[in-house]
């Protein structure tokens, strides 16, 4: 369920659901195009097995690692303050080519957004003329309806799980404060009590937590205020998010990743952008600004934390961010970044890059992967070696393996903030091999870097099902004959009845 479903990135999401799930191709002044989840780690990455028997690397879809929610599977319904339906609203975002519009009308016009929490002090005042799909009552009242729509929801559709995700507008940040929601009893009685201070992002996420339901945040409010998140906690219910990461942002956490551990020192990066969709237009208001100018500030934080030979205790980069709304580009956000480093000897190094994206097409897969992942960790369990079975605990309730998809990661108090890209998602890699019975992934491949190779991988004479070898092995399986020589005589020397290619 999409708080802020009639938004581009709502209806876009929406879309490549039903363009996969019908298999949908369209014609383009390119060529014909068929339906993908091109930036979808889970549905187009892949994730390295192990060595093959001539000691090829074996990659596999992520999706095929471990038993994920097929996308085609999804049902989606969602609220917005806006009472469009998806197909105009999917033609309002202009971010599709119109052939698939067209074919994805029919199944998208009968989608109508719920009626939403809506406190226009907590998004830009251009908003306001969007607003015709309002909830009323008091605050609580307003959390029961939202609470009674998950329900119906997932009553209706017969559903195993409901995953919630705000991609609704940024809020400007709410204050934090005691008595008012740095505890969950606090937030509560806030709530009871029609507190101002009490954002929509926050009701919506204090509803799902007393539904059960997991809530992410994909934009960079702080939703999750100390309350909040204590409520998680005690109900046991995930949370996660903070914005999206998307493109700007995402080559951000791997440049400068790549240069701090390259021993080269970034003492300036000035990130600007300009946009013309909605977003863009509620980003033109100060104080929502200011929510996203923190979560594209904060991102390189960890990275230069990490090395004290090029920072002193707390010197940073230079960074700006500069984001401008020019209504013409619409959904097509141009990103300017100027990275400029110390190198050898007084040299400077300035690294500048052009970016150029449909914003809603890079955020879309991104929620896709959000909600497939959160799902899925719902599923695992852990227990320390030595346990009982009753030692079993599921993953905190501060989702942070999703660190990889936000830019301004949501933690459990006290731990480490990573916005390294590589290290977040060899984060994910590695808990999906932890699953598997893997060991994660070193990169060291000792195997192929010895003087002496631990396994020679050489060419054996192609063998026939049947083959004998001797001491009563026989080849099943249609083995292809390049079997390492060791793993044959490891085999021959402890003589299983029959080898079975693995
Ligand atoms: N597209 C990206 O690349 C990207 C990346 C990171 C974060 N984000 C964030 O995702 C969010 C959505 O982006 P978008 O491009 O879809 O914006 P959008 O303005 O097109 O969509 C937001 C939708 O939310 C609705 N809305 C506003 N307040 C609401 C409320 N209280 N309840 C329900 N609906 C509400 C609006 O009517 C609108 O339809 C923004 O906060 C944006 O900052 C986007
Ligand atoms: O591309 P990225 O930096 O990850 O994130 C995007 C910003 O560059 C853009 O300015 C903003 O309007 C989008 O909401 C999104 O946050």
């Amino acid at each position: 369920m999409l708080v802020g479903w009639g938004g581009n990135n709502g209806s876009t999401v929406t879309a490549a659901l039903l363009a996969n799930k019908l298999q949908l191709s369209w014609e383009t002044k390119t060529g014909t195009r068929k339906a993908d989840w091109y930036g979808s780690i889970t549905q187009a990455s892949t994730v390295r097995l192990g060595t093959g028997v001539n000691g090829q690397d074996v990659y596999i879809p992520m999706s095929q690692f471990l038993p994920m929610v097929n996308p085609d599977d999804i049902v989606v319904d969602g609220w917005d303050i806006s009472s469009m339906n998806l197909a105009d609203a999917m033609k309002r975002a202009q971010v599709l080519d119109i052939n698939l519009q067209q074919q994805l009308r029919p199944y998208m016009q009968n989608m109508k957004p719920r009626p939403s929490i809506y406190f226009p002090d907590f998004i830009a005042a251009n908003q306001a003329s969007r607003a015709d799909n309002v909830i009323s009552g008091t605050k609580w009242e307003q959390m029961e309806q939202i609470r009674k729509d998950i329900r119906d929801f997932k009553d209706f559709h017969k559903l195993d799980q409901v995953i919630v995700l705000w991609t609704a507008n940024t809020e400007r940040f709410c204050d934090v404060l005691s008595g008012l929601n740095t505890t969950a009893e606090d937030l509560l009685a806030a709530i009871k009590a029609n507190a101002k201070e009490v954002s929509p992002s926050t009701l919506f996420a204090v509803s799902c937590i007393l539904e059960g339901t997991t809530y992410i945040n994909g934009s960079p409010q702080n939703t999750f205020v100390p309350g909040c998140i204590e409520l998680a906690q005690k109900h046991n219910v995930f949370i996660a998010g903070d914005d999206f990461k998307s493109g700007q942002t995402k080559l951000k956490s791997v440049l400068v990743d790549f240069l701090v551990s390259a021993g080269i020192k970034p003492v300036s990066i000035v990130s600007y952008n300009h946009l013309g969709n909605n977003d863009g237009k509620n980003l033109s208001a100060p104080q929502q600004f200011r929510s996203k100018e923190i979560s594209k500030s904060n991102v390189v934080d960890d990275m230069v934390d990490s090395n004290r030979i090029l920072y002193g205790p707390d010197e940073k980069p230079d960074h700006c961010v500069v984001i401008k709304y020019v209504p013409y580009v619409g959904d097509s956000k141009r990103a300017m970044d100027e990275y400029t480093s110390e190198i050898l000897l007084g040299g400077h190094n300035t690294i500048v890059v052009h970016n150029t994206c449909e914003d809603s097409l890079l955020a879309s897969p991104i929620i896709l992967d959000l909600v497939i992942l959160a799902e899925l960790c719902s599923r695992i369990q852990f227990r320390r070696a030595g346990e009982p079975d009753s030692g079993y605990c599921g993953f905190h309730s501060v989702l942070s393996i999703l660190s990889y998809l936000c830019k301004a990661p949501l933690v459990p108090e006290g731990t480490p903030v990573v916005n390294a890209l590589a290290k977040q998602r060899s984060c994910i890699e590695n808990v999906l091999r932890a699953c598997l019975g893997l060991p994660p992934e070193s990169n060291m491949l000792l195997e192929h870097k010895l003087h002496r190779p631990i396994i020679s991988f050489g060419k054996l004479p192609a063998l026939q099902n049947g083959t004998e070898l001797h001491n009563g092995i026989s080849v099943t399986n249609g083995m292809a004959g390049d079997v390492p020589k060791q793993l044959v005589d490891k085999i021959l020397q402890n003589g299983p009845k029959n080898y079975i290619q693995g």
